[in-house]
């Protein structure tokens, strides 16, 4: 019923051929044809009923007299294929010479088309022949029929969120980096004033006829490579504006990853166009997306040696540190990794609100014990990441490393927010050793300053068996903390360049340069 108010509106109401004109014509003319011919009413017949009326008008004053009775049966579903013919059929055997054998009812001529017409003659003086109509009626009403079901959830999805009904058409596709597909939010968390979780699923069942729904384990394999890679993204499309950005899938719960459930912690910008709009969404609006987008890999770069992952995370950059714990801590490699993050917020809501990040990391603390330590900072209460927790995380310094788990509290070094100038971008390069790593895709500090935040796929590693593998220390959040933590990405060749080591890790590694030559900065 929506969906025929809908295309209702889309034509003109005043239209000779309007829908509404037509509707109530052969919604009468249905009737008259249920009561007279005492056929039973089907809930199908309004929808075939209104396929079918500006062809009989058209047609009907061409077509020969019939008695009002056979006229309305036109538009009975279920007289279709049983009592009637169409008044098309009727136009062109009336304007075309009949054939040798219309009036010879004893021809026994085998063509189907004679022996139709036949047929047709042996039957003049009753409503139709029921063949006639199976070879014809059926098949064109079934085609519309099918057609318009095909149609209707698109444009009504169209309508709903004023999107393009080409893109909501994608609906039952998988996740892909090349189209937008279409989710509908399930859950909408507020975690603090400023940022909130969304759940999203993929649109089926309950939106969508059968033939639409996306296979169920569609999206499985696809989500599954991507959170074995580790590090990866989605872009959300904002539709009015049509402009796309990326977000970071938080670790699946249960059985997310089967269902294609996603969540994303995000941030609402002041003035930012998709986090505001994003904001202002609620459960059961949609929401496009296309990927995933693989970041590092973070694995290759580990590689053989690399035990220690440190990540200094702003705000949602939180949702990386997550992406990675959950695929590095997972593994149950022989040299199994630890990984450390020092995470720095604004607020105490973001830290330990209700269900938000903190129960995520307390889930994961409890599968992997000491391999994964945690610290929030909180700017308004004054605890700031500083250049000693980051020497101790990585052991750099003599600092007696904090075993306790869960939270632990960085008075200890002072709260230090001081960032250190970076000095000359020159003296922060690495210098060339001239050792087979220098040229090594993942383990090059030289190479990967003009490298964006992803790696080549299938690249290999092509460093000497002394040194196949790194420490990572990752920074991840909003630009203003990636710099001045790790230094400003740069821009070149129309690409964001991961650009020199700066901000306080580029002062730790002037004082230590021995020591980071086992360390990789990776800036996402
Ligand atoms: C790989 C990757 C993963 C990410 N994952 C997440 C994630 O999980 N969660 C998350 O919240 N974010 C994430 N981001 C950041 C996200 O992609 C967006 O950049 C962020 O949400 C801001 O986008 P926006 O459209 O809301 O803001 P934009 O419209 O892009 O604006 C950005 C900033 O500029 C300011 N601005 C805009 N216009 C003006 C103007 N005319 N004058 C002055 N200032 C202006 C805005 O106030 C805002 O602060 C990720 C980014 C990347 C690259």
């Amino acid at each position: 019923m929506t969906c025929l108010c809908h295309i209702s509106r889309i034509r003109a109401p005043g239209s000779a051929l309007g829908p509404r004109n037509g509707l109530q014509h052969v919604s009468r003319a249905a009737s008259t044809s249920i009561s007279t011919s005492h056929s039973s009413s089907s809930p199908s017949s309004p929808a075939l009923t209104y396929l079918i009326p500006p062809r009989q008008q058209i047609n009907s004053p061409h077509s020969p007299k019939r008695p009002p009775q056979t006229r309305s049966a036109l538009v009975s579903a279920r007289q279709l294929g049983t009592t009637t013919t169409s008044a098309k059929s009727q136009s062109s055997e009336s304007s075309q010479p009949p054939p040798p054998s219309r009036n010879n009812n004893n021809n026994n001529n085998n063509n189907n088309n004679k022996h139709e017409y036949n047929n047709h003659d042996n039957n003049n003086n009753s409503k139709t022949h029921p063949k006639h109509w199976t070879k014809r009626w059926p098949a064109r009403t079934s085609l519309l029929l099918l057609l318009a079901v095909c149609a209707l959830p698109p444009i009504s999805e169209a309508l709903r969120t004023g999107d393009n009904i080409l893109l909501t058409s994608t609906v039952g596709r998988p996740l892909n980096p090349e189209t937008f597909v279409p989710f509908t939010i399930t859950a909408r968390e507020q975690v603090s004033p400023t940022s909130f979780i969304l759940t999203v699923r993929p649109l089926h069942a309950r939106d969508a006829p059968s033939f639409f729904l996306p296979d169920q384990h569609a999206n499985g394999p696809v989500l599954a490579r991507a959170w074995q890679h580790g590090l990866w993204s989605v872009e959300i499309k904002q539709p009015q504006l049509q402009v796309a950005r990326d977000y970071t899938p938080l670790p699946p719960r249960d059985d997310d990853l089967d269902r294609g459930v996603l969540r994303f912690l995000i941030r609402r910008l002041d003035g930012g166009e998709v986090s505001s709009y994003l904001s202002r969404l609620g459960v059961g609006d949609g929401v496009e997306l296309r990927g995933p987008h693989l970041g590092f890999d973070v694995r290759a770069r580990l590689g053989d040696s690399g035990d220690s992952v440190v990540f200094l995370a702003g705000g949602t950059g939180i949702a990386p540190a997550l992406q990675a714990a959950r695929a590095l801590l997972d593994d149950n490699n022989e040299q199994p990794t630890t990984v450390s993050i020092l995470w720095a917020n604004r607020h105490r809501a973001d830290c330990d609100g209700p269900g938000g990040i903190a129960s995520l990391l307390a889930e994961e603390k409890q599968r992997h014990g000491d391999r994964l330590r945690y610290a929030c900072t909180v700017d308004e209460e004054g605890s700031f990441i500083s250049a000693g927790a980051i020497a101790e995380l990585t052991g750099m310094s003599s600092i007696t490393p904090v075993s306790s788990p869960g939270w632990f509290s960085f008075s200890l070094w002072g709260g230090n927010k001081t960032v250190p100038t970076a000095g000359d971008a020159r003296d922060l390069l690495p210098s060339a050793t001239g050792i087979a790593e220098e040229s090594c895709p993942f383990h090059s500090a030289r190479r990967l300053v003009a490298m964006p935040a992803r790696d080549t796929p299938g690249a290999g590693c092509t460093c000497k068996e002394q040194h196949h593998g790194k420490n990572l220390l990752m920074v991840s959040g909003p630009d203003g903390f990636v710099a001045a933590f790790a230094g400003a990405k740069v821009w070149g060749a129309g690409r964001e360049l991961q650009g020199p080591v700066g901000g306080v890790v580029g002062a730790l590694k002037k004082q230590y340069p021995g020591f980071w030559a086992d360390w990789l900065v990776l800036k996402l």
